[in-house]
C-alpha cells in the first residue's frame, strides 16, 4: 500500500491534502491508527485520552490529534507530515503538515514519535499509559533504580536484538528497558527519550517514571508485538514482585538431549 503523496509542505498545497487520509484500505495508516487505538483501549492503554500510536510510511507520518478519546477517532481526524519537509524546517519545534483536520491540535507526543522515525528509522510508535508500565516504573523508583531488566522468561524472544541488528532475543538473553523521569509537559520529554535512545542504542521501548511507555518497531506488526510482549512482561514482573520472586535469575543455559 502506498498512499498518494504531494511532496510539496501544506503551505505550497491549495487544499488540506484531504486525499491523505482517504482509503478503502483497511491496512492505511489513516484508517489503521482509529482501529489500533480502539483495540488498545479496551486493554486500558489509552484511556482517557492518554497514550496512541503513530506510523510512518515513507516520507509520511500520520498522527491522532491531542486530546481527543483515541479509541473513537476516525480517518478525518488524522494529521499528515513530511519527514524531509519538516528536516528542512528551520525551527525543530515548528511543525510542517502537509494536512491538518481545521478542529483540532496536533498529539503532544508528535516530536517523541518523530523521535522513533528519525533516530531508529521506526515505521510505527506506540505510547501507552498502561497500570503495568506504570507499576513497573513504581517497583523500580523504591528501588532507586532506571532500568527495567528481566531474564529467563518466553516472551523475551518477542523482542529484536536491536537497531539494524536481525533476529530476536533468546530466552536466556536480559532484556533492559530504560526509565527516564516524567515532565509536566509530554513534549518535553523528548530530550529525554533521545538521550535513552543513545545510551540504549538496541531498546525499542522507554519507560517514563509515573506515566507509562513508549514503543517502536520496524512495521506496525513489530510495534504491536513488542507492545504486547512488553505489556505482558510488566504484569508478570509486577506479580512477581508481589510474591518475592526475583526478575533476574541465573539459570543456566543447557544443551536440551531430545529422545526420539
Ligand atoms: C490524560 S493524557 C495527558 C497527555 C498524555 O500523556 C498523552 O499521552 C496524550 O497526549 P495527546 O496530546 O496525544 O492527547
Ligand atoms: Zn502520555
Amino acid at each position: 500500500m502506498t498512499p498518494p503523496t504531494t511532496g510539496l509542505p501544506a503551505e505550497n498545497t491549495t487544499d488540506n491534502n484531504d486525499h491523505l487520509v482517504q482509503s478503502d484500505d483497511p491496512e492505511h495508516p489513516a484508517n489503521l491508527i482509529p482501529s489500533l487505538c480502539a483495540k488498545f483501549w479496551t486493554l486500558g492503554w489509552v484511556t482517557g485520552t492518554g497514550g496512541g500510536a503513530s506510523i510512518r510510511d515513507g516520507d509520511l507520518v500520520y498522527l491522532a490529534p491531542s486530546g481527543v478519546q483515541k479509541e473513537l477517532m476516525k480517518p478525518s481526524d488524522i494529521y499528515v507530515l513530511s519527514l524531509a519537509a519538516q528536516a528542512q524546517s528551520l525551527s525543530r519545534r515548528q511543525r510542517v503538515y502537509l494536512r491538518s483536520p481545521p478542529v483540532y491540535k496536533p498529539s503532544q507526543c508528535t516530536p517523541l514519535f518523530l523521535a522513533a522515525f528519525t533516530k531508529r528509522n521506526a515505521g510505527c510508535c506506540i505510547h501507552t499509559h498502561s497500570h503495568w508500565a506504570v507499576l513497573v516504573t513504581l517497583i523500580l523508583e523504591q528501588q532507586g533504580s532506571k532500568e527495567f531488566r528481566i531474564n529467563n522468561i518466553e516472551q523475551i524472544k518477542g523482542f529484536g536484538k536491536g537497531f539494524q541488528k536481525s533476529g530476536n532475543l533468546g530466552y536466556h538473553d536480559t532484556l533492559v528497558i530504560p526509565v527516564i523521569e516524567n515532565t509536566a509537559h509530554e513534549e518535553d520529554l523528548t530530550e529525554f527519550l533521545e538521550e535513552a535512545m543513545d545510551k540504549y542504542p538496541d531498546t525499542y521501548a522507554v519507560l517514563v517514571r509515573r506515566h507509562g511507555v513508549y514503543v517502536w518497531g520496524d512495521n506496525v506488526h513489530k510495534a504491536k508485538t513488542q507492545c504486547e510482549s512488553l505489556d505482558y512482561l510488566f504484569q508478570l514482573a509486577v506479580e512477581m514482585k508481589q510474591l518475592g520472586l526475583p526478575w533476574i535469575t541465573d539459570i543456566e543455559p543447557t544443551i536440551p538431549t531430545r529422545k526420539d
